[in-house]
């Protein structure tokens, strides 16, 4: 069981070492952690998976939301993607799911999407990359997912969530659960960031610290 908590940083450089140090490529790590995300949400018996609206950034954490998006599209669930950011400056991985997604001729949609025919939204706007207070569309779309009738299903850190502090960076989803990659970051364990969180389920996709691998 890991039960250890990490700070941001820290994720990085798990993530780095993982994928330049130990070899194992980035998109196997993104493939990975969008089965995770999957299985979680699929074993999630509080969320309603009839209509799913993935919210992705242009980073990698809206990458892992872009391959959430591709299997739930191949298992037969009804599911669009609403982008937010710029395209051309997304991240190299997350335009590769986006060119699979492209292939499978999921539903795009855009800012001026009402969220209240949703069952389920997906929260893939920030993860560890999170930098600064949130403002403009980022703000916009938090804001009006926290508003709807969905439930909202976070992935890695729920998006506004300082990881480190717990604290609220402009505005943060509240999710109703989140998918966290490899350990919980140790801000989403304190008492205020519970109504951002919901229920923790913690993913391991090969990104292991120290030695804990030899306790699997
Ligand atoms: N390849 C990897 O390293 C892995 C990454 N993973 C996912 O990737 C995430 C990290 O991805 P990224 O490093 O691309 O970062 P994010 O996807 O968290 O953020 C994307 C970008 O948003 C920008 N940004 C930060 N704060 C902002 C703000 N307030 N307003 C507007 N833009 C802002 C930054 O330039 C940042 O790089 C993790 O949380 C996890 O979900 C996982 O797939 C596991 C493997
Ligand atoms: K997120």
């Amino acid at each position: 069981m890991m039960t250890q908590s990490i700070t941001v940083e820290e994720s990085r450089e798990l993530d780095d070492k993982t994928i330049n140090k130990i070899g194992i490529p980035s998109l196997v790590l993104m493939e990975r952690a969008g089965l995770k995300i999957y299985e979680d949400m699929i074993n999630n018996k509080d969320l309603n998976l009839d209509n799913v609206l993935i919210l992705a950034g242009t980073g990698n954490n809206g990458g892992d939301g872009l391959v959430v998006a591709r299997l739930l599209e191949t298992h037969g669930y009804n599911v669009s993607i609403l982008t937010v950011g710029n395209p051309d400056h997304a991240s190299h991985d997350h335009k590769a799911q986006a060119h699979i997604c492209d292939y499978y001729q999921i539903k795009k949609v855009f800012m001026n999407e009402k969220f209240d025919k949703y069952t389920t939204l997906v929260d893939a706007l920030f993860g560890s990359g999170l930098s600064r207070n949130v403002g403009g569309d980022f703000a916009t779309i938090i804001d009006k997912a926290n508003a709807s009738a969905a439930k909202i299903h976070a992935i890695d850190i729920p998006s506004g969530l300082n990881g480190d502090t717990g604290e609220v960076m402009g505005t943060a989803i509240k999710a109703a659960s989140t998918s966290t990659i490899a350990y919980p970051k140790v801000g989403m364990l304190k008492d205020e960031a519970k109504p951002y969180t919901g229920k923790i389920y913690v993913d391991d996709i090969g990104i292991y610290r120290g030695n804990s691998f030899e306790n699997e």
